[in-house]
């Protein structure tokens, strides 16, 4: 039997998550702890409890652009490695106390450099808490690191991305307002990382259309899209069967992951309601549909609230759930011998004994 799983035992099933953003996810009280320290004086209040409100309220903007204002305050307090570190550090601990085994967290290393670090040194700040606070408490956490498509650092950062391959670094993204920077204003360095035989993915079809997820994938070469949600538009829904376009049929065809972050598509506008949010429609067509956060803080989320919000919206069980998280394991920038582990190792098993205790009472 497949009952209707409970956000309380979602958080127990062994999930992954693929798009994460570090500066997105902080607590709020660190954020006023960090403040202190650092003498950043920016932030709207300094009661964490009224801070948290604050960005959750503020990101329901309906607009990306405006989304994204809020990061002001989080990357205001990132500015040395001890603040980078900790982040990191209570990433991890807070992903692991979701249930997340194993995830792939983003941060633009450009965004950090105000107070003089060099690329380097924010690098590996971050690579050091993600490590300690795998350890500590369980989790595997990879570093994405991302170049903000409106500057023009991206080459800088994806010879980063190579250069700490081996040390925990498992791919390369680009993000930030989507309408007038599409994907191809850095094709010098997806060229080049495709020449290294690196990873990336492409925040891509969240504030634009078609044509970014095109370039993206046509174009740049793109492992996978962030978010991708409007590959909708290339798809007919009006008759009794759905009709693809060629582009939606090729993503579907060739397995490219989508990197769905529902909540968030609500606040910038990409979608109306959980109910009415493509990844419905894509699940049941089978395209490689991934569930994650984009940003815990602002969007006041965790994967397992995300896998809940789903479960009440389109009534999915245990085996939908499982689907999604086995669909992102397969699309990890970790090599196919670990992805297959954890699968088989850890995901399987343990959707199986949350089924199996979903059908009967816990004593
Ligand atoms: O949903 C999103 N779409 C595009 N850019 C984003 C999104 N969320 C966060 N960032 C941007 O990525 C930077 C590095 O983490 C953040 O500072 C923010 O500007
Ligand atoms: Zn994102």
């Amino acid at each position: 039997m497949d009952e209707r799983p409970t956000l309380d035992a979602i958080r127990r099933a062994p999930k992954v998550l693929l798009h994460d953003h570090l500066d997105g996810g902080l607590r709020p009280a660190t954020i006023v702890d960090l403040a202190d320290r650092s003498g950043y004086r920016d932030l709207p209040t300094g009661d964490p409890a009224k801070l948290g409100a604050w960005f959750a309220e503020m990101s329901n903007s309906g607009s990306l652009e405006r989304y994204l204002e809020t990061f002001s305050h989080t990357v205001g307090v990132l500015q040395n490695t001890e603040a980078l570190a900790r982040v990191a550090y209570e990433c991890a601990e807070d992903l692991a106390n979701d249930g997340v085994v194993y995830a792939e967290v983003r941060y633009a290393p450009e965004l950090h450099t105000r107070d003089g670090l060099p690329l380097e040194e924010i690098v590996e700040a971050v690579l050091d808490g993600f490590a300690r606070g795998g350890r500590d408490h369980g989790i595997r956490v990879g570093a994405l690191v991302t170049a903000m498509r409106h500057q023009a650092r991206s080459m800088e950062i994806a010879e980063l991305a190579v250069r700490y391959r081996d040390q925990g670094v498992v791919g390369f993204d680009i993000a930030g307002a989507e309408a007038g920077y599409p994907p191809t204003r850095h094709l010098d360095a997806f060229e080049y990382l495709q020449r290294e035989n690196a990873h990336f993915t492409i925040h891509a079809g969240e504030g634009f259309g078609l044509p970014s997820i095109w370039q993206a994938i046509q174009w740049c070469g793109a492992d996978r899209l962030g978010h991708g949600v409007r590959i909708i538009d290339d798809i007919d829904a009006s008759g009794d069967a759905p009709v693809l376009g060629r582009l939606a049929a090729y993503v579907r065809d060739k397995r490219i992951p989508l990197e769905m972050c529902p909540t968030s598509n609500l606040q910038t506008g990409a979608a109306a309601s959980i109910a009415e949010h493509p990844i419905g429609l894509l699940r049941d067509l089978g395209f490689r549909v991934t569930v994650n956060t984009d940003n815990r803080l602002m969007s006041g989320t965790s994967l397992s609230e995300e896998m809940a919000r789903l479960v009440e919206a389109f009534g999915y069980g245990w085996d939908d759930l499982q689907w999604f998280t086995v669909n992102a394991m397969k699309s990890a920038f970790l090599g196919f011998t670990e992805r297959l582990e954890l699968i088989n190792g850890v995901i399987k098993p343990g959707f199986a004994q949350l089924k199996w205790h979903g059908s009967r009472p816990l004593a």
